[in-house]
């Protein structure tokens, strides 16, 4: 099996309720960014040891939490030594509204792969866009590039659409399967 880390950041838990229900569908490792924008100790470690790297982050005015940021800057470190050439990466954000510019952020978590040389993931479902579609269905939010979630300002995490994490669970279970294939491609 793959080895698969979830690395992401959460200001008030919905982001992290996505988090877990990618994870649960890759059987990945959950890794949090915490609210000063550090990993805990043996993170580095761990997203080293990675097969498939997932980003998770907050939209917030448009763009990644300034958390998530400032552990993509120290990903500098490893980009110098191309620590993370040919990893398979993916990502996802949620936010408020609907769109709420989600699509800038999954850009940046994209370029942010692209920049260490990575494989890129793509959200893997066709979306719900059709009469029959309810805001519980699989991919309602509509992502390709990446998995997009929404939740009302005020919505609890605990008040998230069961259909969203549904396609957050379906989203970790293709990168899964498409880290497990580009592992025996190398063998
Ligand atoms: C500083 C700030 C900026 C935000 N900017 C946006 C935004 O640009 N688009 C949007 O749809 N929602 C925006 N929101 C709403 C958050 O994306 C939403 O509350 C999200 O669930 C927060 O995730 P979290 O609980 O993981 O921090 C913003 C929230 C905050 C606190």
């Amino acid at each position: 099996m793959a080895d698969i880390v979830v690395v992401f950041h959460s200001g008030y838990g919905h982001t992290q309720r996505v988090a877990q229900a990618v994870a649960d569908g890759a059987q990945a490792v959950l890794l949090q960014i915490d609210g000063d924008g550090k990993l805990p100790a043996g993170g580095w470690e761990m997203l080293a040891a990675a097969d498939a790297i997932i980003f998770g982050a907050p939209t917030y005015m448009g763009g990644a939490s300034w958390q998530f940021k400032r552990f993509a800057d120290a990903s500098s470190k490893v980009w110098f030594a191309e620590g993370w050439r040919d990893k398979l990466f993916a990502g996802f954000t949620n936010s408020a509204a609907m769109n709420g510019d989600k699509y800038a952020t999954i850009t940046y978590l994209w370029t942010l792969a692209m920049q260490h040389h990575g494989m890129w993931i793509s959200q893997g479902l066709m979306p719900s866009n059709n009469k029959a579609a309810t805001r519980e269905s699989l991919n309602y939010v509509g992502g390709y590039g990446g998995l997009m979630t929404t939740s009302p300002t005020d919505a609890s995490p605990g008040e998230m659409s069961k259909g969203d994490l549904e396609t957050a669970r379906a989203f970790g279970e293709r990168v899964a399967t498409v880290a497990s294939r580009w592992a025996s491609s190398k063998s």
